[in-house]
């Protein structure tokens, strides 16, 4: 096999993480093994203590490997990925949650995907046959799937699962998308993708079955849901 002579910057958002954060980076090592990677956690000051995890994880694992880049306090999602990007040194970048849901077992097919196709995303999908969810109420997976089904059907982007966050991206690409987003929630995800298939960027999609954590709880509370209907009628007029 060809050596893989890429960097994964592997951005982490993090808010009252404490108890996912080491077993995440443990993960990652355990799944990544000859690739070189960072991972930087983005906390925004969680009071939980996640960034003293995160320091200790410094010690055991170097500072050049996992990198802390906090901010004062909570400042939204979508803006979490920005601060991390401005600090990224791969040419690729990983976007994933600290809680689990998102399971590093799953990084190995989304670079063999990037590496078979040159895509310039590679976007986990639930909604496809190989992909799910596990672990959520009824409520919130109607939530999901109404979220997905309207912007669908409004704005036809061809990416099955509009809503995920565990993506991988060519650096250079997630800047330019990036500098084209307005919002700063959960409702990024959404954006990010449909602006990027405007764009015309070669996107593919590897299955992924999303676990609801186990330590802690979801940050999505009903402004973001507010949030996400206003950045899709936004989209729907501005794109
Ligand atoms: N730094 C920072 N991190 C945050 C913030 N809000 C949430 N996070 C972090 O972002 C990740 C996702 O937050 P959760 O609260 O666990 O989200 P979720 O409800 O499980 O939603 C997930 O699934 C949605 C799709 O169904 C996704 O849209 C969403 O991005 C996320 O992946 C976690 O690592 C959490 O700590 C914030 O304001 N700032
Ligand atoms: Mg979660």
């Amino acid at each position: 096999m060809e050596i893989n002579k890429n960097k994964y910057s592997i951005i982490v958002p993090t808010y009252n993480e404490r108890l996912n954060i080491a077993l995440l980076v443990y993960l990652v090592f355990k799944h990544l093994r000859d690739v070189d990677f960072e991972i930087i956690v983005v906390d925004d000051g969680s009071p939980d203590g996640t960034q003293e995890v995160v320091k200790q994880l410094q010690q055991v694992y170097g500072e050049d490997r996992i990198l802390l880049r906090a901010r004062p306090r909570k400042l939204g999602l979508g803006t979490a990925y920005v601060h991390g990007l401005k600090h990224a040194s791969g040419n690729f970048v990983v976007i994933m949650d600290a809680d689990l849901s998102h399971h590093p077992k799953y990084l190995p097919s989304f670079i063999r995907k990037q590496l078979e196709t040159g895509a310039s995303i590679v976007t986990g999908t639930r909604y496809v046959k190989g992909g799910g969810v596990h672990g959520w109420n009824l409520m919130r997976k109607l939530t999901s799937r109404g979220a997905n089904v309207l912007a669908q059907t409004l704005l036809w982007p061809g990416v099955s699962d509009l809503t995920g966050s565990f993506r991988l991206y060519r650096k250079s690409v997630l800047e330019d998308v990036i500098s084209s987003c307005v919002s700063k929630g959960y409702v990024f995800q959404m954006e990010m993708i449909v602006r990027a298939s405007r764009k015309c960027y070669h996107i593919e999609e590897v299955p992924i079955t999303f676990v609801d954590r186990v330590y802690g709880s979801s940050k999505l509370g009903g402004s973001e849901i507010v949030e996400y209907l206003k950045g899709l009628a936004y989209l729907l007029v501005t794109t």
